[in-house]
């Protein structure tokens, strides 16, 4: 999306450019002798040993060279000479492109063609100050043969080779050179018939642009550059970034799923445990038991199970009040805890009722574990001074599909127990 508007800007903001440049980036300087320090002149060849006679008029916006060739001179000529800068100092014309001309003649058989020239100054070879050693740039234009207004590309003037004949200079210099140009000029036409003859000049001025069209176009080519490289690191780092904020992401749902699970874990072991007493409840036997089931681990049997409930507890309830009662099944299920192995498992089956599951334990020993508990329970402190007693049923289990058959056969026996007078341990049968 990004890289989609760049290209977009960067195209228009091209085009834009190309047009600008092209259009309106341009730079004018006016070299018809009314611009400051220009001065327009007239020279003729009687300067030469001729007779012809020019002089230069202004003539509205322009100037008027009128010229009259006599015969006398040679190559007789009459010429307008335009100074283009003051006391001699001469433009350099490198910024500029072309030169614009609006310029007609006219003799006595109709329009004449004109010699153009472009006069540079280089201490190499005009340090005398004479206009005749200004290195000419020329160029013949027929005024007749144009439209009103000719753009003249500069490097169309070429060094006159007359003047090169004359004054040898060594290759480097031979070339047209237009870096202090003092002089533009229009010449008649050299062997011109003797008569009247007019050159109008109507407008005169150098065009260029701001920035060359080369550079200008490096220039693009570096906006471009630039902006795709930039756009590049900007892109790199939006990249890192982004990876990081997912990274940052991971690891806060990671931990949010581990404290989630821990939580989890937290209520499923609650949901597990008896509020009241604090050993598992009948959920979590459940639980325990099919784990043990579902292990089928061998290692775990031969299996104890022994059902204990509290004698005649509704008569505690009823004398003492429930807050008793529940003293009272606190301590007991906290004397059943202490007083088995790690490995054994105390839990509430309900009520006032208990069950113990001791693996890799014979039924025999869990007879003499229960006895010792119910002499515990008799002797310990109770609340209220109580005297509590319970009723054990033992049964043994030795492998996993015989348990819920065990526990039943455990639970038969604690229900003998107390129906032979309860404060008793009773095994099942084999
Ligand atoms: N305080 C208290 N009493 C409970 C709780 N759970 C069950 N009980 C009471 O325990 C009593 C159990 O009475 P019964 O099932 O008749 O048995 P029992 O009185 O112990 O008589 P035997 O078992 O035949 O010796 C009922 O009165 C229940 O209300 C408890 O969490 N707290």
């Amino acid at each position: 999306m990004v890289l989609r508007r760049l290209l977009l800007v960067l195209s228009v903001l091209t085009l834009l450019g190309l047009y600008a440049n092209a259009f309106w980036m341009t730079r004018v300087l006016r070299v018809d002798g009314h611009g400051p320090d220009q001065v327009v002149t007239a020279v003729d060849d009687r300067g030469e040993g001729g007779r012809s006679e020019g002089q230069v008029l202004p003539d509205g916006e322009g100037w008027r060279l009128r010229c009259e060739i006599r015969a006398g001179y040679e190559w007789p000529f009459c010429d307008m000479q335009l100074a283009l800068g003051a006391e001699g100092q001469g433009l350099d014309l490198s910024a500029f492109e072309l030169l614009r001309l609006r310029v007609s003649s006219s003799g006595p058989a109709g329009p004449v063609p004109l010699r153009v020239f472009l006069r540079n100054r280089d201490p190499a070879y005009a340090g005398s100050g004479q206009v005749a050693d200004l290195k000419p740039h020329e160029l013949v234009l027929d005024p007749s043969r144009e439209a009103q207004t000719v753009d003249v590309p500069l490097t169309q003037f070429m060094v006159a080779s007359w003047w090169a004949q004359q004054r040898p200079l060594p290759l480097k210099l031979s070339g047209p050179q237009l870096n202090e140009v003092v002089l533009l000029s229009f010449t008649t036409g050299g062997g011109l018939p003797p008569g009247r003859y007019e050159i109008h000049l109507q407008q005169a001025e150098l065009r260029g642009h701001w920035i060359s069209a080369a550079s200008f176009r490096l220039g693009l080519i570096g906006l471009w550059m630039f902006s795709l490289l930039g756009y590049l690191l900007w892109e790199g780092r939006q990249s890192r970034q982004k990876l990081a904020h997912s990274i940052r992401r991971k690891l806060a749902l990671q931990r949010a799923h581990i404290a989630l699970q821990a939580h989890s874990e937290d209520l499923a072991a609650l949901a597990h445990r008896d509020a009241l007493t604090g050993v598992s409840n009948r959920m979590g036997l459940e639980h325990d038991l099919h784990l043990l089931i579902r292990s089928q681990d061998d290692m775990l049997f031969p299996l104890a199970l022994v059902f204990a409930d509290i004698d005649r507890f509704k008569l505690i309830n009823d004398q003492h009040g429930h807050e008793v009662g529940d003293e009272v099944l606190r301590r007991f299920a906290a004397t059943l805890k202490s007083n088995l192995q790690r490995e054994d498992l105390a839990a509430r089956w309900g009520g006032e009722e208990f069950v113990l599951l001791m693996p890799q334990t014979h039924a025999d020993e869990a007879v003499v574990v229960a006895e010792r508990l119910r002499e515990c329970l008799r002797l310990q402190e109770w609340p209220a001074g109580l005297v509590v007693t319970a009723s054990f049923g033992v049964a043994q289990c030795e492998s996993a599909p015989e348990v819920d058959a065990s526990l039943r056969a455990a639970d038969r026996a604690m229900y003998q127990a107390k129906a032979q007078g309860r404060d008793r341990v009773l095994r099942a049968g084999p």
